[in-house]
């Protein structure tokens, strides 16, 4: 917002300015007077709320609800409004007169005293330039502390029409530029940029995608536009959720404060390691298995894990009904598992009812194969059945000849099968402790985890992975499934994907029934083929652990009564730093947002991902398009999304200013960008600090304690936050194959006795991060960690606002990085 007329501070300049706060703060005062009327009303209608609860009819309770509910959004958004209330005026050519404020706020007479920023009204607050004013004549920014007004900064936009306005500001929009970071990202209400709000109210409808370089405000863009969203479609996007996905949780902890300070706490904020409830990512891969993990190949991968037979379970089937023993060998199983996942793809758990009936099946066509007892009664052994026939008579059971079809008809080649005992065998088996044990043990309810898990079995690997991976790659993945090691941002994705595979079992009804005699399928108190638990008091807990992946799998799906919880589906996702996102990340995001509008937000060139094509892909699939026919998805759940007649539609922008960066750092990371893609065009950075980064070259085994002297230097030269930014510590498979580390840095070493303003991070946690000074270790290192290394450094250079210090044990790096005319 640079204005084409500047205030010249001299004495008279500093009186007339002064004039102008004043006047300024006697408005503001009026608005803050109003907020504070508003909050009253706001308190009694909660109170209200409240108060009708007491009524107590059914009616009252949900309107009830409701008034609460409205009433204490209403509340919230006024208490952030306190703080910067107004920061905004327009003079237009016709005289109106707008004030632009995080708020709308009206006189009691429903005059307009605050336009809210998200207002069309308030469009002209940041569109408006010289070449196109718009019909403003002045824009004045009002700075403030609490209430009060302290700075103005003016843009005369129409000098012409301009009689009789005072211009004052001295270019604190870029002193604010250089202000202290303290580790929150702020809101930028009263200073969004032309470009950036076009962005903000895009249409909400379709996809909007964003490309710009490090610092060009892509974050803080997406964050308002979901403000803006919220405001200006509130019915929309209030009531059907909005997501926001950044890469990592110190991302997320990082820009948390953004939206409740627009007054928006309704969107939710996640990392892409917290999408799956009940799994928690707070690590990366290495760039290797992160590769393979993240590649649709995995889709393939883990299908076959569910197909196969699952670890330990029975080899043999057998049962014994009136005296013959009926047998199913593996061979038999494993036809019956397949044929039973060929019919009922997509809901593995689900299935265990079909299992049920086709081992049944399969026993009875058995059974009758070998005759059932007419054939044994016939068959050597013959008097042992007899002696069966004898038990069973004794005990009330009939004789096995019992309706008379046909004894000893079943005899040698011509036997026929024992029509009309299909059903009764049915029902005994089923019964059959010997049954249901099996059942469960061999078709058990799953969990993704469990799956994945089980992975770490390298001959279960290879066997699933068939084709799709080398030797070695088995060999990486798994070891990092090993029990033990820790979840990594890129196994989430595996196992919402397993957990859409293997969807939940047979949905119980809402209430609990009583333990029926007559269900089978009822096994110490849990039906087997729903998992519900089932009122019953002989029932022996002990006995639970048949079941027990089962219950685990229900309680993460199950609220209160029963009521299952499906993943949740939100009407509009933002996604951060998309350039990253693998395959199997879209896949994730896009069985969240199958009916959504989408925000993405990227810049390619700071992208880790090797395969940017595969990617792109897997995004256009997530975000509306028709998946290529041949690659059709075989998972249950993908084969049911709706199908899209119309190809959604996408609006995209570019940012092309740096407002993070001095130009002095620009130029650093602009010299990276150079080597990893010459044809990239780094933004042009606005603002100059005098201060010129620093490269020092250092023995590699000093790094570690010249990264220390550093900080400690830094920690004198700047006020804010300090990220000491390191290379990708390689561990989890990697560390087997490679065990020789270039360069190895001890981050908790690092990070003894630092002050909480400094942050040791690796390159990849530094994504999406600022701060006022950047110590960068070892670049040669990082730029080797993987084929995207040059493109992983550009992020971490470009994350300082002041002062960036790196330290290299490779002389030639001081070159690159300073550019040939200063380092020697
Ligand atoms: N219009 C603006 N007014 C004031 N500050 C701004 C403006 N736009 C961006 N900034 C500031 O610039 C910095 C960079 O913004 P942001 O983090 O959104 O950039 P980015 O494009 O997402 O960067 P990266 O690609 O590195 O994640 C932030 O401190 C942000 O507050």
């Amino acid at each position: 917002m640079t204005s084409p007329v500047k205030g010249r501070p001299s004495d008279q300049q500093t009186t007339v300015k002064d004039q102008e706060i004043a006047a300024e703060q006697r408005y503001v005062d009026l608005a803050y007077e109003r907020l504070e009327q508003m909050r009253e009303d706001a308190q009694a209608m909660l109170r209200e709320g409240f108060r009708q609860s007491l009524a107590g009819t059914k009616a009252s309770l949900v309107d009830r609800d409701a008034m609460v509910h409205q009433a204490s959004l209403r509340a919230q958004a006024l208490d952030v409004a306190d703080d910067g209330l107004v920061f905004g005026r327009l003079d237009l050519s016709s005289e109106e007169i707008r004030y632009i404020g995080r708020i709308g706020v009206r006189t009691g007479e429903h005059d307009s005293l605050v336009i809210d920023w998200r207002a069309p009204a308030a469009e002209d607050f940041y569109r408006a330039t010289p070449e196109d004013p718009r019909g403003v004549v002045r824009r004045r920014v009002l700075h403030s502390r609490g209430h009060a007004v302290v700075d103005l900064e003016d843009d005369l936009l129409d000098p012409e029409a301009a009689d009789g306005l005072t211009i004052v500001g001295d270019g604190a929009f870029l002193a604010s530029l250089a202000r202290t970071r303290e580790g929150a990202m702020r809101d930028i209400v009263a200073t969004i940029q032309r470009e950036q709000d076009e962005v903000i109210r895009a249409p909400a409808d379709g996809t909007v995608l964003v490309r710009g370089a490090p610092g060009t405000g892509k974050t803080a863009v997406a964050l308002h536009r979901v403000a803006y969203l919220l405001f200006r479609h509130r019915r929309r996007f209030g009531s059907r959720g909005v997501l926001v996905v950044g890469p990592n949780r110190r991302f997320t902890a990082y820009i948390e404060r953004v939206l409740p300070s627009l007054g928006e706490g309704s969107a939710t904020l996640r990392s892409l390691g917290d999408l799956v409830e009940g799994a928690t990512a707070v690590v990366h891969d290495a760039p290797e298995p992160a590769r393979l993990k993240g590649s649709e190949a995995m889709v393939r991968i883990l299908r076959r894990a569910i197909s196969d037979q699952v670890p330990g379970a029975p080899e043999e089937l057998r049962v014994v009904h009136k005296g013959v023993v009926v047998r199913l060998d593996r061979a038999r199983l494993d036809k019956i598992r397949n044929e039973v996942h060929r019919r009922s793809r997509g809901s593995v758990n689900a299935a265990r009812a079909r299992a049920a009936d086709l081992l049944l099946d399969a026993l009875w066509s058995r059974y009758s194969d070998i005759g059932g007892p007419e054939a044994a009664a016939s068959a050597p052994g013959g008097a042992e059945l007899q002696l069966w026939n004898d038990l069973l008579a004794a005990d009330g059971l009939g004789d096995l000849d019992e309706g008379g079809d046909g004894a000893g008809g079943g005899q040698g080649g011509g036997r026929t099968k024992p029509a009309g005992k299909r059903e009764e065998f049915i029902a005994r088996v089923r019964e059959q402790r010997e049954f249901t044990g099996f059942l469960v043990a061999w078709w058990p309810i799953r969990t993704p985890m469990e799956v994945l898990r089980s992975l770490s079995d390298p001959a279960r690997l290879r066997h699933a992975a068939g084709r799709d991976l080398e030797r070695e790659e088995v060999a990486l993945l798994s070891v990092s499934w090993e029990e033990g090691n820790p979840l990594t941002y890129q196994d989430v994705a595996l196992l919402d994907e397993l957990d859409s595979l293997l969807g939940s079992p047979p949905r119980p009804p809402r209430r609990r029934p009583k333990a029926s005699d007559d269900d089978p399928y009822v096994v110490d108190g849990v039906n087997i083929l729903t998992g519900e638990e089932v009122a019953d008091d002989d029932w022996e807990p002990e006995m639970r652990e048949l079941t027990t992946s089962m219950e685990r799998v229900e309680q993460s799906r199950r609220v209160d009564d029963g009521v299952v919880e499906e993943r949740p589906e939100y009407a509009h996702i933002v996604v951060d730093e998309a350039q990253d996102l693998s395959p199997m990340q879209w896949r994730m995001l896009g069985r969240r947002g199958r009916q959504a509008s989408w925000t993405i937000v990227e810049d390619p060139a700071q992208s880790a991902w090797e395969d940017l094509d595969a990617a792109r892909e897997a995004m256009d699939i997530a975000l509306g398009a028709e998946r290529p026919s041949s690659g059709r998805s075989s998972s249950g759940r993908s084969r049911r999304r709706p199908k899209k007649t119309t190809p959604r539609a996408r609006h995209e922008y570019e940012l092309t200013t740096n407002y993070r960066n001095s130009t002095e750092i620009a130029a650093v990371s602009a010299r990276v960008l150079a080597r990893a893609l010459p044809d990239a065009r780094p933004a042009r950075a606005v603002r100059t600090s005098g201060i010129d980064p620093v490269v020092n070259v250092v023995p590699e085994k000093d790094l570690e304690s010249a990264a220390r002297d550093a900080v400690e230097e830094l920690l004198g030269q700047v006020e804010g936050t300090i990220g000491l930014i390191v290379p990708l510590a390689m561990h989890l498979g990697q560390q087997s194959l490679d065990a020789e580390e270039p360069t190895s840095i001890d981050r908790v070493r690092l990070a003894e006795g630092l002050p909480e303003r400094v942050q040791v991070l690796d390159v990849l946690e530094a994504k999406g991060l600022e701060f006022d000074a950047a110590v960068i270790v070892a670049p040669e290192t990082v730029a080797a960690q993987s084929p995207r290394g040059l493109r992983v450094l550009y992020v971490a250079v470009s994350r300082a606002t002041q002062r960036l210090t790196v330290l290299t044990a490779d002389p030639a790096w001081r070159q690159t990085l300073l550019g040939q005319e200063r380092s020697g």
